[in-house]
């Protein structure tokens, strides 16, 4: 089974992001470069770790009209990220018009396409935090409504928290990829995320790859909370 963790590299800093891969690399599957580093650094800051040899998930959680989310997916084809972002809650249009855009602009430049996930519920949002944005219903409804959605659409997984992954992979069969932050091993603080899990609990109940960012960022070994991580799932 391939590494299934992606480190979430949430820094503004090139160069600690690089130090970070330099460290990490063989203990994981691949690096997550988000808005933080984006916007920071760009398209020559993502290039600047995809050299380095790792495969890089590009998370930029698009969220627009169809045409403006289509000339974004165009826009960063050229980056040969792994995988990208969408928010599923931009509806069937949006991500139908985000795949179909992947899948033309690497036709053009002769690459694999990047991989499209759609984004379901924050997992920093709890039921009451849902219920302040007007969704009435359980986290699990809704996430289970966007899942059936995000398949229809031909987009290629779902991010969802620990919580719901067991019921989405039930619902979508085992070729939709199943992408699960909210990753908390139990010697690590929660921080800002709420519906969370352990490691080894979430690959159990069905996820394919796990987001872990601060716990092994914010280690002060990163290698050696990552190490431990590994023992963790394969124990
Ligand atoms: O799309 C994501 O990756 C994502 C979706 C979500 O619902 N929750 C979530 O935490 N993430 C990302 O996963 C990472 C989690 O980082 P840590 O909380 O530090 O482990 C961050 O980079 C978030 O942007």
């Amino acid at each position: 089974m391939p590494n299934p963790v992606y480190v979430a590299l949430d820094t503004t800093n090139v160069n600690q992001a690089a130090d970070l891969v330099a460290k990490l690399k063989g203990l994981v599957g691949g690096v997550k470069l988000g808005l933080e580093f984006f916007t920071a650094n760009g398209p020559a800051g993502i290039e600047a770790i995809t050299a380095l040899g790792m495969p890089v998930f590009l998370d930029l959680k698009f969220h627009d009209i169809p045409n403006t989310v289509a000339g974004a997916m165009r826009g960063i084809a050229p980056l040969a990220a792994r995988y990208t972002t969408i928010h599923a809650s931009g509806g069937f249009a949006m991500m139908k018009a985000a795949v179909d855009a992947a899948k033309d602009a690497a036709a053009k430049v002769d690459r694999p396409r990047v991989k499209v996930l759609a984004v379901s519920i924050l997992t920093s949002m709890d039921q009451s935090a849902m219920e302040s944005v007007g969704f009435s219903g359980s986290v699990l409804e809704q996430v289970k409504r966007l899942a059936v959605l995000t398949q229809a659409s031909g987009v290629d997984g779902l991010v969802c928290s620990p919580h719901e992954v067991e019921t989405v992979r039930s619902m979508v069969g085992p070729a939709m990829a199943l992408v699960v932050p909210g990753i908390r091993p139990a010697w690590a603080e929660a921080g800002d995320q709420k519906r969370v899990m352990t490691p080894k609990e979430a690959m159990e109940r069905g996820a394919d790859i796990l987001v872990i960012g601060r716990p092994i960022t914010a280690a002060s070994y990163p290698a050696d909370a990552a190490k431990r991580i590994l023992e963790e799932l394969n124990g």
